[in-house]
């Protein structure tokens, strides 16, 4: 359902979409998490999802990372209809997650954690090709302006930001098409977030990767994201340009629903 004067953007052009999804719905069990959602974003687009607590964001980005399967609806991947299999499958299509434990060998070096699971071999020999992924862990880095001081420093050493932005840059540097993130900013500090806040900005002038990213800081969501979809009891209910909504007008829409006596 969408509220009277919260349509959907206007400009949408479903050719550009990196993903579209329609009618999506998902329960478990007695629990409805989502109801025919509809939700899309194209190329060089930051969609910031906002919502209260067991609103359903996070179910929605884990039918996307091909962790759950929907009970309804379908999924366009680049204007294809597809069924993400697994979460093997969403990837191998160009589909990365950033998740909030970052998945991170704390003590092996920056550029291994980059190279996780991708680690480069003198093939047939199983010798690890160290000064080529070294040179392509510092190409990576600084082709989205990641200061990190050094690729062999190890990941357990790095400030919780950095290894948020090293997270981000795994996934960039396996040519995801869309990066999904579930409160990356969550349990950072000020400086820590302007980081990832940055690398963001960095991504979308780029320009050819869609990201959705779930925060509760509606000012950092406002700043960062070119679209904002507001998520209430499993439904999208606003579909907003971000330019055209503000901080004040995201807090009334989430905090009238209590006011309503509808807040569970
Ligand atoms: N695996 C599961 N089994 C049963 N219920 C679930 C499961 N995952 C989510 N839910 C329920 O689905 C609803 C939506 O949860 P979800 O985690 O998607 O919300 P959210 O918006 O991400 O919340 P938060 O901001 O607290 O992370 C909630 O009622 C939650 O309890």
């Amino acid at each position: 359902m969408t509220e009277p004067g919260t349509e959907p953007d206007p400009g949408t052009d479903p050719g550009t979409d990196v993903i579209r999804v329609e009618g999506i719905g998902k329960s478990f069990g007695p629990v409805n998490a989502l109801t025919d959602v509809n939700l899309h974003v194209r190329r060089g687009e930051v969609l910031g999802l906002i919502g209260d607590n067991g609103a359903g964001k996070s179910t929605l980005i884990k039918i996307l990372t091909g962790y759950h399967q929907p009970d309804a609806g379908h999924i366009l991947f680049e204007g294809e209809p597809v069924t993400l299999k697994s979460v093997v499958h969403a990837r191998s299509l160009g589909i990365e997650t950033v998740f909030q434990d970052l998945a991170m060998v704390d003590d092996l070096p920056v550029y291994l954690n980059l190279h996780l699971n991708r680690e480069l071999t003198h093939r047939p020999l199983p010798f690890l090709r160290r000064r080529e992924m070294k040179r392509l862990a510092r190409e990576a880095l600084d082709s989205i302006g990641i200061a990190i001081p050094s690729v062999t420093a190890e990941v357990g050493m790095l400030s919780g930001g950095q290894r948020q932005a090293i997270a981000v840059a795994r996934s960039v540097y396996s040519k995801a098409k869309l990066l999904l993130l579930d409160e990356p900013l969550a349990a950072m500090g000020a400086k820590e977030s302007a980081v990832i806040l940055r690398l963001l900005q960095e991504l979308k002038q780029r320009g050819d990767i869609a990201i959705i990213l779930i925060a509760h800081n509606y000012g950092q969501v406002i700043d960062v994201c070119d679209r904002v979809n507001l998520v209430q009891h499993g439904e999208i209910t606003f579909d907003r340009r971000a330019a055209d909504t503000s901080v004040a007008e995201l807090l009334e829409l989430v905090n009238a629903e209590y006011r309503l006596g509808d807040g569970r």
